[in-house]
C-alpha cells in the first residue's frame, strides 16, 4: 500500500488507555502505547503489547463531538483511571462510526470515542475527518427512497425506520421517502415523474419484484430520454447513470444476495453510505419485436414458471409459498417441448462451469465490459455492416427437445435458500447469461439436480442437464415452430398468436403444451420470447461479494 503523509496524529485516551492517533488520506489508525505487565503463556513477562487498529477512510461512516456526561458509564471509568493517564486531559470528545465486518459479508456500524485534553483538538480531530469524507465523491448526499410496505413480511417501512433512517441520517444523508401505494407505482413514477437530477440515487426498500419495478422505471426513462426504441430488439440500449440501493425486504432477495453477499438491511445501507459502485447486465425480453420485460437474475421456463404461476395464488403465506409450490410443481413433473437456439458468448473469459466465482473488483466482468465497449465503438464506425460485432463473434445454435426447465441466469441467484445459487459461476457484468437446459428426465433425476443448489455438489454434472454461456437466445414452443420455420430462426415477421393452450384447464386433465416465463419473478405473456443480454446497463451500490479480507488490504479493527 501506498504510503500517505500524515494529517494529524495526537495522543488520545480510549476507554481508559492512551493511544497514538494517526490520520492519513487513506487510514485512521490507533497504537496503544502504554506498558503493562501481562500474563503471556503463563508466566509473567514485562512485555510490551500493542493493540494496533485501523480503519479505511472510506469506510468511516460519520465523525461527530460527543458530549462527555460525567454519569455514563465510560465517564465512570474516565474518574478511576490512573493519575499518570488522565493528567492532561478533561472531557472533550470525539466519535467516529465505521464500518465493521462481521461473518458471511455481514457490516455493522461501530463507535470509537476518543477523548483529547482540549477543546480545540477535539474540533481539529471532528474537522480534518470531516474534510477527508467530504473528498469522497461517490458517496450519496441526497436520495429517493421507495418503500413496499407489501413486500415479503410486509416488513418494509418497519426495517427502513428503525434499521436504515438511522444511518441515512448519521451519515448526513437527506431522503424523500415515497411508500407506495400500489403495483407499478415506483416504476410510473421514475419514468416520467421525477427530476433525476435532484438525486445522487434511487433506493428500493422490498425484494427483487420491487427491484424490478425501479429498473423499468429507469431503464425506460433513460432510453425515452435518448430516443432510443425500446420496442427494437437489436437496440444498444443506453446505460442508466442513477446508482440503485437494495434494503432487502422481500421473499427471495436474490438480487441483494447476490451482489452483497447477505440479505441484511444494515449491510445494504452501509453500502449505500459509503458509495459503493457495482455494474449490472441486463437482459431485454422481446416477442415478435415488441419489448416485454428486462431481467437482472432468473429468466426460467417450466419449472420456475410453473412454480411462480401457482405461488402467486398464495402471496398471502409470505415466503413461505415459495416451498409450497416448488414441492406441488416439483410432484406434477410437466414437461415442455420446443426449440431454443443462442448466441454463445464467444472471445469472453470465463465458463459457466469455472470453479472460481464473481467476487468483488471481478477481473473477468473487468475484461468482458472492455471488450464489449471495444466492439460497440467498432460497430459505431462501421456503419454499413448490419450486425452487431458480438454476434459476428459466433454462430446460433438450435435444440430441439423436451423440457423440464430453462432457465437463464444472468448473475449467479444466490439466495438464502441457494447460497451458490441456479448458475454459481455466472458473473454480474460480463455482458451474458447463463442458458440451462434441463431435459425432460425421471422425477429422481430432477431433484438430484434440484437438491445440488444446496450443496457442494456440481448441478450441471448430470446427463440430462447442459449450460450455455450466452448473449442471445431464442424459445419457440412446439406449437409455434411452424412459425419458427417459416422465420428461420428469424426475429420478425410471425403473426402467429403464442397463446397458451390448456394452461388454465386442469379439468380437462391434459399436461398443458406451455408453461410460463419466469422473469425476475413476474410472468410473462408469451411463451415465445427473444432475449439479449445489455452489458452493464445499470449500477447498483454494492460492491460484489468480497472475498475474506487480507490484513494487508484490510485493516479493519483488529489486533495487527
Ligand atoms: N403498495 C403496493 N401495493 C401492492 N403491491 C405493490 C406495492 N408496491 C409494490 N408492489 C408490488 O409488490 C410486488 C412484490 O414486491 P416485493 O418484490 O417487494 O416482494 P416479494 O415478492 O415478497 O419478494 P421477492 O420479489 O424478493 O420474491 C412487486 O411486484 C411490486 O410491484
Ligand atoms: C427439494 C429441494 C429443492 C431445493 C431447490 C432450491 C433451488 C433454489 C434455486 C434458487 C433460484 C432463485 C432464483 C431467483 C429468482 C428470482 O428472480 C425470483 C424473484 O424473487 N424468485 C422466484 O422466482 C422464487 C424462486 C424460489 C426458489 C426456491
Ligand atoms: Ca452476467
Amino acid at each position: 500500500m501506498e504510503k500517505q503523509p500524515r494529517l494529524l496524529s495526537s495522543q488520545l485516551l480510549l476507554k481508559n488507555r492512551v493511544f497514538e492517533v494517526t490520520l492519513n488520506r487513506a487510514i485512521l489508525a490507533w497504537k496503544e502505547i502504554t506498558t503493562k505487565k501481562k500474563r503471556v503463556s503463563g508466566s509473567i513477562h514485562n512485555t510490551f503489547k500493542v493493540d494496533s487498529y485501523c480503519v479505511p477512510v472510506s469506510e468511516i461512516v460519520a465523525v461527530r463531538e460527543t458530549e462527555v456526561d460525567s454519569r455514563t458509564k465510560d465517564e465512570g471509568r474516565w474518574q478511576k483511571m490512573s493519575q499518570e493517564s488522565t493528567e492532561g486531559h478533561s472531557s472533550y470528545a470525539f466519535t467516529v462510526s465505521y464500518v465493521e465486518r462481521g461473518r458471511q459479508h455481514r457490516w455493522r456500524c461501530n463507535d470509537v470515542t476518543f477523548h483529547c485534553s482540549d477543546g480545540l483538538l477535539c474540533q481539529q480531530w471532528v474537522q480534518s475527518i470531516r474534510e477527508q469524507l467530504s473528498l469522497l465523491s461517490s458517496r450519496p448526499k441526497h436520495l429517493l427512497v421507495y418503500i413496499n410496505p407489501y413486500g415479503g413480511k410486509q416488513q418494509g417501512k418497519l426495517i427502513y425506520e428503525e434499521k436504515v433512517a438511522p444511518l441515512f441520517s448519521r451519515a448526513s444523508i437527506s431522503t424523500d421517502v415515497i411508500v407506495t401505494e400500489y403495483a407499478n407505482h415506483a416504476r410510473d413514477h421514475l419514468k416520467v415523474d421525477v427530476d433525476l437530477k435532484k438525486y445522487d440515487g434511487v433506493v428500493c426498500v422490498g425484494g427483487d419484484g420491487m427491484f424490478s419495478e425501479i429498473i423499468h422505471g429507469l431503464i425506460s426513462r433513460t432510453q425515452a430520454d435518448c430516443g432510443v426504441d425500446q420496442n427494437c430488439a437489436e437496440e444498444k440500449l443506453v446505460p442508466c447513470t442513477t446508482r440503485i440501493g437494495i434494503i432487502p425486504a422481500g421473499s427471495t432477495d436474490c438480487i441483494c444476495y447476490a451482489t452483497v453477499g447477505i440479505n441484511d438491511p444494515v449491510t445494504s445501507a452501509l453500502h449505500i453510505i459509503v458509495g459503493d459502485s457495482q455494474p449490472l447486465d441486463v437482459c431485454s425480453v422481446h416477442h415478435n419485436n415488441t419489448f416485454l420485460r428486462y431481467s437482472v437474475s432468473l429468466l426460467g421456463y417450466g419449472f420456475y414458471g410453473d412454480m411462480l404461476r401457482d405461488s402467486e395464488r398464495k402471496r398471502w403465506m409470505g415466503p413461505v409459498r415459495y416451498d409450497f409450490s416448488g414441492v406441488k410443481t416439483f410432484l406434477t413433473h410437466h414437461y415442455y417441448e420446443g426449440t431454443v437456439s443462442f448466441l454463445p458468448a464467444t472471445d469472453i473469459l470465463g465458463t459457466p462451469r469455472d470453479k472460481s466465482m464473481c467476487r468483488a473488483g471481478c477481473y473477468i466482468c473487468q475484461h468482458n465490459g472492455q471488450l464489449l465497449s471495444e466492439d460497440s465503438q467498432l460497430y459505431k464506425m462501421e456503419e454499413d455492416i448490419s450486425h452487431s460485432a458480438a454476434e459476428m463473434q459466433g454462430d446460433w445454435q438450435m435444440i430441439r427437445g423436451k423440457f423440464l426447465a430453462i432457465n437463464a441466469a444472468s448473475m449467479s441467484c444466490a439466495c438464502p435458500r441457494s447460497p451458490k445459487g441456479l448458475s454459481p459461476a455466472a458473473h454480474l457484468a460480463d455482458g451474458t447469461t447463463d442458458l440451462i437446459l434441463v431435459r425432460k428426465c425421471s422425477r429422481i433425476n430432477f431433484l438430484r439436480h434440484l437438491l445440488r443448489h444446496t450443496n457442494k455438489d456440481d448441478q450441471f454434472d448430470l446427463a440430462f442437464v447442459e449450460v450455455h454461456r450466452v448473449r442471445k437466445f431464442r424459445f419457440t414452443p412446439k406449437q409455434c415452430e411452424s412459425d419458427l420455420d417459416l422465420r428461420q430462426g428469424g426475429a420478425g415477421g410471425g403473426k402467429k398468436l403464442f397463446g397458451q393452450i390448456c394452461r388454465d384447464h386442469p379439468a380437462c386433465g391434459c399436461t398443458p403444451i406451455n408453461s410460463s416465463w419466469n422473469c425476475d419473478g413476474e410472468i410473462l405473456p408469451h411463451a415465445a420470447i427473444e432475449v439479449g443480454a445489455h452489458c452493464q446497463l445499470i449500477r447498483l451500490f454494492a460492491r460484489g461479494i468480497e472475498d475474506q479480507p487480507l490484513f494487508e488490504d484490510y485493516c479493519t479493527p483488529s489486533v495487527i
